[in-house]
Order: C-alpha cells, then structure tokens, then sequence
C-alpha cells in the first residue's frame, strides 16, 4: 500500500519500498543544546518573497500544501548557510492529534504541536527532480508552532482555507499571500545536512530550523486537524500525526546561529 503514517504504511516500514529511508543522513532529528556548534560565522538568511507567487492550497491526503510559482526567480532565500538562492516550491506542515506533540524535530526533549516546513529548491540543479538528487539541491525553513494565548494573526489566512480543502485532492485557489508573515521576530537559527521527511527521504536538505516558535491557538490547531486523509464520499480519516519521528543523527554536526 501506498505509504502513509498508520501502522502498516508507516515510517517503521517505508524502508520496504524507499531503501533511502535507512540512510545515514536522515531527518527529523532530535536537537540537544549541549551537542550544538555555535558557529559566528553563519550569517543571517534572507527571504525576499513575492506574494504574486503564491497559486493554490490543498489536501493532498498527508498534509495541507501552499504551491507557489518557482518558474524563475521570484520568492527566494539566500544566505545563512546557503550558497546562491533557492526557490520557494510549497509550504506544508505537519502536527499531531493533540497540542502536546506534532512536530518533527525535536528540541532539548520538546515535541511542538506543529511544524510548519517552506520548502525552496537551488535552481543550478535545473529543475526540483534534478535538485532531489543533490546534496546542495533543497533548502526548508522549519518553523516550530506552539499553542499559546497570544495566536499570530497571520495563520488565519491558511486555517481559513482549511474548510475548502477538507478532504484528499480538494485544492483551492491562494493568492497575493507573503509567507515571510509567518517567520517569528527572531532570526535565530540551527542548521544541519538531512533528508526529506517524507518518501523517497532524499539526503538533499541543508534544514534551518528557526529557534523562536510562532504562536496559534488550540482551536486553530483543531482546524487543521478537521482535514481528512480520504476521499470526498469516502470513511473520515482524520489527517492528524502526519510526522516522522526523530532519526539517527550519526555523527552529524548541528550548528546554531545563536549562543
Ligand atoms: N517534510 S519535508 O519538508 O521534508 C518535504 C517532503 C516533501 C517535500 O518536502
Ligand atoms: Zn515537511
């Protein structure tokens, strides 16, 4: 069966069909303060988005995805530890069926409630099938999400989207939407060599993993977690827990913008 996150699709057994799975540079990881690098010479990154770029929103069964126009050089980011820029392809996240744990990565033992994930691609690779192929090829922004008191506004604009997307294939139009709205105040990151977190799991990703968590409120994460993994006329499959767990960091350096 296709691969999912139930116990017979699984991340346990993606390897069966996705062997890159098993790889020794695999993501998420679980972040320990005490094992980070600080490395002063990171410089910052930049995003410099257009929000012309930004298509459609949809349900594609395993997450909640904002596509964007990567034709040329229209919403990119550079810097940090990125050589060149990278284009925004799509933004996603991943969460849980509770506040108390939906993110990927894990940070000093913390499990947010979600992770949002902008996915940018170096175009010196020629195109994103090309990119996948190489160590240098994709760049995500991770963005943690925290249930608190204070929610960020600019979630709204997505979680209003989600009723026209509430089952697998539905997908809508979103436009003029910038989501550099959603970085947090700090620019303070951590960043390592990974994969994808999803199948095939290429080993393509440099992550930066953004320190500071944007806040949303525990209905707007009941928002997300109101998609459905089937079909319309179909059984309702709620579409929660769509994450990977942490994988075996192997030796791998985590370097932190910040002391
Ligand atoms: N979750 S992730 O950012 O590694 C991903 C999977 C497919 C595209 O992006
Ligand atoms: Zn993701």
């Amino acid at each position: 069966s296709v691969w999912g996150y139930d116990s017979d699709n699984g991340p346990e057994r993606w390897h069966e069909n996705y062997p890159l799975a098993k790889g020794d540079k695999q993501s998420p990881i679980e972040i320990n303060s005490k094992d980070v690098q600080h490395d002063s010479s990171l410089p910052a990154w930049h995003a410099s988005y257009d929000p012309g770029a930004a298509k459609t929103i949809l349900n594609n069964g395993r997450t909640c995805r904002v596509v964007f126009d990567d034709t040329f050089d229209r919403s990119v980011l550079r810097g940090g530890p990125l050589t060149g820029a990278y284009r925004l392809r799509q933004l996603h996240l991943h969460w849980g069926s509770s506040d108390d744990h939906g993110s990927e990565h894990v940070i000093d033992g913390v499990k947010y409630a979600a992770e949002l994930h902008m996915v940018h691609w170096n175009p010196k690779h020629g195109n994103f099938a090309g990119a996948l192929k190489q160590p240098d090829g994709v760049a995500v922004v991770g963005i943690f999400l925290k249930v608190g008191k204070t929610p960020k506004p600019e979630m709204k604009r997505i979680l209003e989207e989600i009723d026209n997307i509430k089952t697998k294939g539905k997908e809508a139009p979103f436009q003029h939407f910038d989501p550099s709205i959603l970085f947090p105040k700090s620019r303070d990151y951590w960043t390592y060599h990974g994969s994808f977190t999803t199948p095939p799991c290429e080993e393509c990703i440099t992550w930066i993993l953004l320190r500071e968590p944007i806040e949303v409120s525990s209905d707007q994460m009941a928002k997300l977690r109101s998609l459905s993994k089937n079909g319309e006329n179909e059984p309702v499959n709620p579409l929660v827990d769509n994450w990977r767990p942490p994988q075996p960091v192997k030796g791998r350096i985590v370097r932190a913008s910040f002391k």
